[in-house]
């Protein structure tokens, strides 16, 4: 399945400044560079990506002896870039650029799957427990976004691949190195307010209106909070890109709002969803191998 972008100005465009990522059409040949995308993992941390790189190269037997992975962004501070065989590797900071899609587009790509490896915070689970999201939903539980354009409001459906949601489940289970569960997430604007925390520059609410608000997520089906799940869904709804959200949980917000564990701990749960990943890709591209 071809990317799909819709947007009559970009025929009209003889260049496209891909500025983000310090990349364009006219000064990079994206087709040769990145024609042959089949995975893209995104996360918000530059070092995470990094290391999903080094990771998923072993992994896939793509590991050369002294090998060294360049940002391909390196031209820019805003994003960090690797790529290894078919995977690619985007941190994102925090929000999520559409500019992805359009570099997908623009290096003719097919049949990508798109998913997101971050963290979160989990409700009603033990930090650590890798959560495979079914539904990204709004701050009221809707499986939404509400974007404006033009000074109006416009609604896209956060829709995620059911199927994929699935296998990256099963994947979770095969491993059996960490818990994984399947649930509803929360995409929120604000780490403190927008998350019901109480430890931030603003709280306007008790400890009992939060504890009331998660117990209403929790009945809604939302098992963890996080701030990119329904721009990166809503994006790729709307370019035909198969997409999953893979977040560990670091801390159970019905106990606290402070990251309190070391940073070794912290460290560690966020390996795992690049590990699960890992094993999916492993496995589809074994697959394919075979066919
Ligand atoms: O770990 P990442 O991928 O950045 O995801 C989560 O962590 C950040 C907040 O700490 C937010 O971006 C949230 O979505
Ligand atoms: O509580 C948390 C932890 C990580 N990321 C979030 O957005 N919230």
């Amino acid at each position: 399945m071809s990317i799909y972008v819709n947007n009559p100005h970009l025929d009209s465009m003889k260049d496209d400044i891909l500025y983000h990522f310090n990349l364009g059409t006219s000064t990079h040949d994206l087709p040769a560079m990145f024609g042959d995308v089949k995975f893209v993992c995104v996360g918000g941390s530059p070092w995470r990506m990094k290391s999903f790189t080094e990771y998923i190269a072993k992994e896939l037997g793509l590991l050369e002896p002294n090998a060294e992975f360049p940002n391909i962004c390196e031209g820019t501070d805003r994003y960090a870039m690797y790529k290894v065989g078919p995977v690619l590797s985007v941190s994102h900071g925090m929000g999520i650029p559409s500019t992805l899609i359009k570099l997908l587009y623009h290096a003719h790509c097919t049949d990508v799957t798109v998913v997101r490896i971050g963290t979160s915070g989990g409700i009603g689970l033990k930090p650590g427990i890798v959560v495979v999201t079914k539904q990204s939903v709004d701050s009221v539980f809707q499986p939404r976004l509400e974007q404006v354009i033009l000074g109006k409001p416009v609604v896209r459906s956060t829709e995620l691949d059911a199927e994929l949601a699935e296998e990256l489940l099963q994947s979770g289970k095969d491993l059996a190195e960490f818990e994984t569960v399947i649930g509803n997430t929360m995409c929120t604007l604000d780490f403190y307010e927008g998350q019901a925390r109480l430890d931030g520059a603003f709280c306007s609410y008790s400890e009992e209106d939060k504890q009331s608000y998660l117990a209403e997520a929790y009945a809604a089906g939302v098992r963890n909070i996080e701030m990119e799940s329904s721009v990166f869904a809503a994006m790729c709804k709307l370019s035909n890109l198969r997409a999953a959200v893979v977040c560990v949980t670091l801390l159970d917000r019905l106990k606290g709002d402070q990251l309190t564990s070391s940073h070794d701990i912290l460290n560690s749960y966020q390996q795992r969803p690049q590990v699960l990943v890992g094993h999916y890709i492993k496995k589809k591209l074994n697959a394919y191998k075979k066919s």
